[in-house]
């Protein structure tokens, strides 16, 4: 099966144990870097809530990999109908209901009704947000309506230059991302410039999105994905603690206390470490007093 016109086999192996339709899930040969791919290029990679179930699983399992240190998204193309190219252009509007995306077929039988209108997109983005690896949105095409929030989500983006375009068509089908999609975009381009993409919704390219500081770095498109993964062997080289206190560093004054919560759990994994602390554990175990006297106060 061909996966993407620019994706090299050689530097993949399909990651075993799934039997997904929506999206494809390939593990590096060579590194801790995982691609997970949509693979509905016959609609620009809209999602349904089947592919954003997949997504899901497939992020979580990179999350739960110990030696996985890098999440590459992206989508597979082009086109077989028209050639086009498309990272993800969002909520598929096909099966949009009253309630949000509906499960098709055979699949809306075995749905618990609770379950039935699904928004659950904005639940992967968290996990993108919250896992503490870096997630590169890969952008080979449209990024659109929730495609484009989900590259505004990822820690870094890196676009084609021949067909990567950015857009936000949200109250041009009467939907919204009021978070991430639209607030956190803010915080990286600034006010004015934020509003105007959702306000306007014009289209931009992959260099007048790097301007505006929603891209790192433009690239040819047949580099894409070498690039992506030269990206991703820096990133497994790096220190995992390092790089996750990062990461929620960097996340932390957008968060709450949600991203104190996950810093602080690093810090006190970092805590747990040390000879203070296993004083504090043996003590208690020993029923005696701790004895804190040889930790100084450190200023
Ligand atoms: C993405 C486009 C700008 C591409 O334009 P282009 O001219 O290149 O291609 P076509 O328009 O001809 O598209 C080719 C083919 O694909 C079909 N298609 C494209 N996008 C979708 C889609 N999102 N859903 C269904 N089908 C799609 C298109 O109909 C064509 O099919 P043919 O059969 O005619 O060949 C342009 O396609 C475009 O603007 N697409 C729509 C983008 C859009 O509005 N997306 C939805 C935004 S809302 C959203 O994503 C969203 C989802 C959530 O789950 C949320 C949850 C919570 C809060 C907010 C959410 C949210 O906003």
């Amino acid at each position: 099966m061909t996966v993407s016109a620019i994706f090299d086999p050689a530097r993949w192996r399909e990651v075993p144990g799934f039997s997904f339709t929506d999206i494809t899930y390939h593990r590096a040969v060579d590194q801790g870097t995982v691609r997970i791919a949509f693979h509905r290029p016959e609609v620009r990679n809209a999602f349904r809530p089947k592919t954003v179930d997949e997504l899901y699983t497939a992020l979580e399992h990179a999350r739960t990999t110990a030696d996985v240190g890098c999440v590459l998204i992206t989508g597979n193309g082009p086109s077989p109908k028209d050639g086009g190219w498309a990272f993800c252009s969002g909520g598929d509007q096909r099966i949009r209901g009253k309630d949000g995306y509906k499960y098709e077929g055979d699949e809306a039988g075995e749905v618990d009704a609770a379950r039935l209108g699904r928004l659950h997109i904005l639940e992967v983005q968290r996990l993108i947000r919250f896992m503490p690896k870096v997630v590169i949105a890969v952008v080979p095409g449209w990024a659109v309506g929730g495609g484009h929030s989900l590259h505004v989500v990822c820690d870094m983006t890196l676009a084609s230059r021949e067909h990567a375009r950015f857009k936000q068509t949200d109250p041009d089908v009467a939907s919204f991302d009021s978070g991430y999609g639209s607030a956190l975009l803010a915080r990286q381009i600034g006010q004015k410039k934020a509003r105007e993409i959702f306000f306007l919704g014009l289209d931009y390219t992959a260099e007048q999105a790097a301007a505006m500081g929603m891209v790192n770095a433009v690239v040819p498109h047949e580099d894409l994905e070498k690039v992506a993964l030269e990206w991703g062997a820096l990133i497994n080289g790096k220190s995992p603690t390092a790089m996750r206190m990062l990461k929620y560093g960097f996340n932390l004054p957008d968060e709450g206390l949600v991203g104190q919560q996950l810093f602080a759990g690093e810090a006190t994994r970092l805590a747990y470490g040390t000879d203070e602390a296993e004083e504090g554990r043996d003590a208690f175990l020993e029923k005696r007093k701790p004895d804190y006297k040889r930790f100084p106060w450190h200023y």
